[in-house]
């Protein structure tokens, strides 16, 4: 199926190491330990009424004595009632520590996603994504929950049991215990089968999830409708839901499979116990009570044997669902900067790209030396022809990508040496595809600043153009915008985006200038508004307007990722290049 964009950034691991996942309970220690402490205490009073009952049948009956009878019948009823109490509790603590890993795991898988750069993103699917935080996460809840509270608690209960087996009746002990080593071999097989089952399982609900977020997104929804291609995305749903439901059905199969077999032993195991005993008890040699305790004691050896095999198997087949939760937690950024690195202080915006080179794959060079600068207040217009790079190389100013040689200096400083947040907090851009939050416009602004004022927010859409528009609108700031939200036009989503960038108050501004798509009266007003922006502010443009590019203080010239001419408009239409071929076929545009 579909593999290759759901491969993993970078595998660090292929099993998951136990001790990792015990170490999600480190911050809940107490509260883990009073769970065990719980559930051993409930462990043992269960094992305190087959010996009750034996004393009943032995002892209360033969002898006709009714108060030991009445106390022993309270004692068996507080027990059940204590165990009950007990058993609340736990199970509320359980859940509690369960979810508050679940919660941890969750912010911390976010987090690390957000740290990713974008290269990340452009390779993963959203649906992967969003499988990984939620379907994922839930997977591995219940053997967070109960996994290490049952293995404790099942494995004393079972070594008590055994002990008491054997004070009981050795002989019959030994032959009760020659059934167990059956139950382990088909746990072990279909433990491992499981885990395969599982792993395939979560692929293709990556899968469903990905084609899921993707076709009903707004742009595939509009592209399928388009297309009419409503018939085949539903044909390719079905398909994977199909493998999806198989797969769920598989491993309930095996699951039962395995339930039933583990409940054919102990019957097994029980009746050999009576028709042994029975003998026994025929010779003189054991009591009708010891029979009863022997059996109430065997069926709670079986049981958390059942219990023990079930949660090797969770655990096992969990752990591929672990390894693509720890993946997620332990992928680094491809760009980085050291943890301590000193904030940008505020800049006077002189940039400069020194021998820059970039590459997306080792194949071909995007970018190759790449060397111009802007000094403060500049406005530097990137110019070529499409895929020359002109994109690339202004998204290496945030950091989006590292050079692979070379270095982008802000006031002499590289842009590596200085914390991400601070470098991105002195730039502004404004790309030609806006993307606006499913929020309030005022949710949107804020964004660029958090603790902008309402007047701010107001100056900053009056000289963005788009004041008396917002205004106009029946909730005004208040209306949604967005993907599912109230449908801006793609000007006015621009002066929205600009009026942003200028809350932001950058030093440095990078533009992608707006080529075809706006009518002559909404380009003007983000002309005028990209005008406001640009005033005291270091603009690096990729320009398709003439005016922008004529008035330029320098223009760059980029051809298959190298530049091939520098200078002023007059400069270049002097040496009658290609930046003079591009200029006619901007004019014959016009
Ligand atoms: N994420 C990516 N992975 C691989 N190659 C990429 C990626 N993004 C861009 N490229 C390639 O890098 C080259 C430069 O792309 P870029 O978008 O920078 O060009 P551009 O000059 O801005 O083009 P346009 O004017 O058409 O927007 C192109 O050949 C493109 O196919």
């Amino acid at each position: 199926m579909n593999k290759d964009p759901n491969e993993p950034v970078s595998r660090l691991h292929t099993t998951v190491p136990l001790r990792r996942v015990l170490a999600l309970f480190r911050p809940y220690r107490q509260l883990s330990c009073l769970i065990v402490l719980l559930a051993l205490t409930g462990s043992m009073l269960s094992l305190a009424t087959p010996l009750m009952l034996k004393t009943v049948i032995d002892t209360a009956i033969p002898n006709g004595s009714e108060a030991l009878l009445w106390s022993l019948g309270a004692g068996v009823l507080a027990v059940s009632l204590l165990s009950g109490l007990l058993d609340v509790w736990q199970n509320h603590l359980e859940h509690k520590v369960g979810q508050s890993i679940m919660r941890d795991l969750r912010l911390r898988l976010y987090g690390n996603v957000l740290r990713q750069s974008i290269s990340f993103f452009t390779r993963s699917r959203a649906g992967d994504i969003l499988q990984r935080l939620t379907g994922d996460i839930q997977k591995i809840q219940s053997v967070v929950t109960r996994s290490v509270v049952t293995a404790i608690t099942q494995s004393t209960v079972w070594i008590a049991s055994i002990i008491l087996l054997l004070v009981l009746d050795v002989k019959l002990a030994l032959f009760a215990l020659l059934l167990l080593p059956l139950h382990l071999y088909p746990a072990r097989k279909t433990a491992k089968a499981r885990k395969r089952l599982v792993k395939e399982a979560q692929r293709f609900k990556s899968d469903l999830s990905s084609h899921l977020a993707e076709t009903t997104g707004i742009s595939g929804a509009l592209l399928t409708a388009l297309y009419d291609g409503e018939a085949y995305q539903t044909a390719k749903f079905a398909k994977l839901n199909e493998i999806v439901m198989r797969l769920e059905l598989r491993m309930n199969l095996m699951g039962r499979w395995i339930t039933m077999f583990n409940g054919v032993l102990p019957s097994i195991g029980t009746i050999m116990v009576y028709m042994y005993g029975g003998f026994k008890v025929m010779e003189g040699s054991m009591t009708v009570g010891g029979i009863v305790a022997f059996a109430a004691y065997l069926s709670r050896l079986y049981g958390p044997t059942q219990q023990l095999l079930n949660l090797h198997s969770d655990v096992v087949s969990s752990l591929a669902v672990f390894e693509n939760v720890f993946e997620y937690e332990d992928m680094q950024p491809e760009v980085k900067t050291a943890e301590y690195a000193p904030q940008l202080p505020t800049v006077t915006g002189h940039v400069r790209f020194r021998d820059v080179s970039f590459h997306y794959g080792p194949d071909k060079l995007t970018l190759c030396d790449i060397s111009f600068e802007a000094r403060p207040g500049e406005v530097v217009a990137i110019v070529g022809p499409s895929g020359a790079g002109k994109s690339t190389l202004l998204s290496m100013l945030a950091r989006l990508h590292d050079p692979v040689s070379g270095s982008i200096e802000i006031d002499g400083r590289d842009i590596r040496g200085v914390s991400l947040n601070s470098l991105r907090k002195s730039l502004a851009f404004v790309t030609q595809q806006t993307h606006l939050f499913h929020a309030s416009i005022r949710d949107n602004l804020l964004f660029a600043c958090p603790g902008a004022t309402d007047e701010e927010l107001a100056d900053a859409c009056r000289k963005a153009c788009i004041l008396e528009y917002v205004q106009s609108l029946p909730e005004g700031f208040e209306t949604i915008v967005g993907e599912r939200g109230f449908r801006l036009s793609g000007g006015q989503q621009q002066r929205l985006s600009i009026a942003r960038a200028i809350l932001k108050k950058p030093r440095i501004l990078v533009l992608d200038e707006a080529t075809s798509h706006l009518d002559t009266q909404s380009e003007a007003l983000v002309q005028a508004a990209l005008e406001q922006l640009m005033i005291g502010n270091t603009t690096l443009v990729i320009a398709h307007r003439l005016s922008t590019i004529v008035n330029a203080d320098r223009i760059i010239v980029l051809e298959n990722g190298r530049v091939a001419e520098t200078g002023t408009h007059r400069e270049l239409l002097g040496r009658n290049g290609l930046y003079a071929k591009l200029i006619s076929s901007l004019d014959n545009r016009m």
